[in-house]
């Protein structure tokens, strides 16, 4: 029997059960051959700091690669967007789901442009602060940090006037009728958003190759080539980076921006990548074009 390795959050275990269930589809076993493993992350039991302050993303598959690791569990189940950038070598990411509606959406109001004047945007992810200070200037961040449903009761009850969150998540829950999707061209997402990935033990090339049946070849290059980018950027959790790979007519897309934390600069590219390392040059691009205090907050 296989035992498939997740955090217990609502979002992370419908995800597991995702995996779990196209394993089964895809190599015809029974129920009782893949069991959910849910393991309680440090990330999950601190609540009240920005996860940045307490130690970054980290915090989310430290347990889950010890237990893994240890042979607890066979696979593991992220969201990619909380996956670092630098892996151990003992951990292979073995596959992807096909990606889900990449864009944030926005609780609280309509539109952006809707807000009103000085709205106090309740959001921890200095990507999602440093875009909505780009786009309104007059907004006001505030820290906003727990579960996809804890966020929604917190805006609900006035604690900020908005939020966003990435629509995957919400589509995941059942969820697909709250906010507002932020159009692309307005904001783009986070690398590896609406991605979920399976990681398995480098060497356990058996699991590796049962898990990589469901792979979404698509979703895996897009979300290579935006941590391509990450990595060539040395960016980690605390870095307001925004990027998304695309493939279009066969063509591998990348656009990303950089940001100051108060949205007051920031860099845009948009090119076609002959492969997704190529990302490493769209990188390099971004911070010749940054300012140095905008550059300075890359690891350059
Ligand atoms: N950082 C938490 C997190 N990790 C993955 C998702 C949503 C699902 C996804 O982006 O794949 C979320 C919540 C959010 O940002 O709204």
């Amino acid at each position: 029997m296989l035992r498939l390795g997740t955090r217990g959050s609502p979002l992370a275990l419908v995800q597991a059960n995702l995996v779990r269930h196209a394993l089964i589809a895809a190599h015809g076993w029974d129920a009782d051959e893949i069991e959910v493993v849910p393991i309680r992350t440090t990330g999950d039991r601190v609540q009240d700091r920005p996860l940045a302050e307490i130690g970054g993303k980290a915090l989310w598959t430290k347990e889950l690669d010890r237990a893994l690791l240890a042979g607890d569990i066979d696979l593991a189940v992220h969201s990619m967007k909380d996956v670092e950038t630098i892996r151990p070598a003992t951990i292979a990411i073995a596959a992807m789901l096909p990606r889900e509606d990449v864009r944030d959406r926005l609780i609280g109001a309509p539109a952006i442009a809707s807000l009103p004047q000085g709205a106090r945007i309740g959001t921890s992810s200095p990507r999602r602060a440093a875009q909505m200070r780009r786009i309104r200037q007059d907004l006001a961040i505030v820290a906003l940090r727990g579960n996809v449903d804890t966020r929604i009761a917190k805006v609900a009850a006035g604690e900020a006037d908005a939020t966003l969150l990435a629509a995957a998540g919400l589509e995941r829950l059942g969820r697909p009728e709250v906010g507002a999707p932020i159009p692309l061209e307005t904001m783009l997402p986070a690398p590896s958003q609406g991605a979920v990935g399976i990681e398995v033990r480098a060497d356990d090339a058996a699991t590796r190759a049962l898990v990589a049946a469901i792979g979404d070849r698509i979703t895996e290059r897009c979300v290579f080539a935006e941590r391509a980018l990450l990595a060539a950027l040395s960016a980690d959790c605390h870095s307001p980076v925004a990027a998304l790979a695309t493939i279009e007519d066969g063509r591998l897309r990348l656009r990303a921006e950089l940001l100051t934390r108060d949205g007051s600069e920031s860099v845009t590219a948009d090119r076609e990548l002959g492969a997704p390392e190529d990302a490493a040059k769209v990188a390099r691009e971004l911070l010749d074009a940054a300012s140095p205090a905008l550059r300075g907050l890359f690891g350059h």
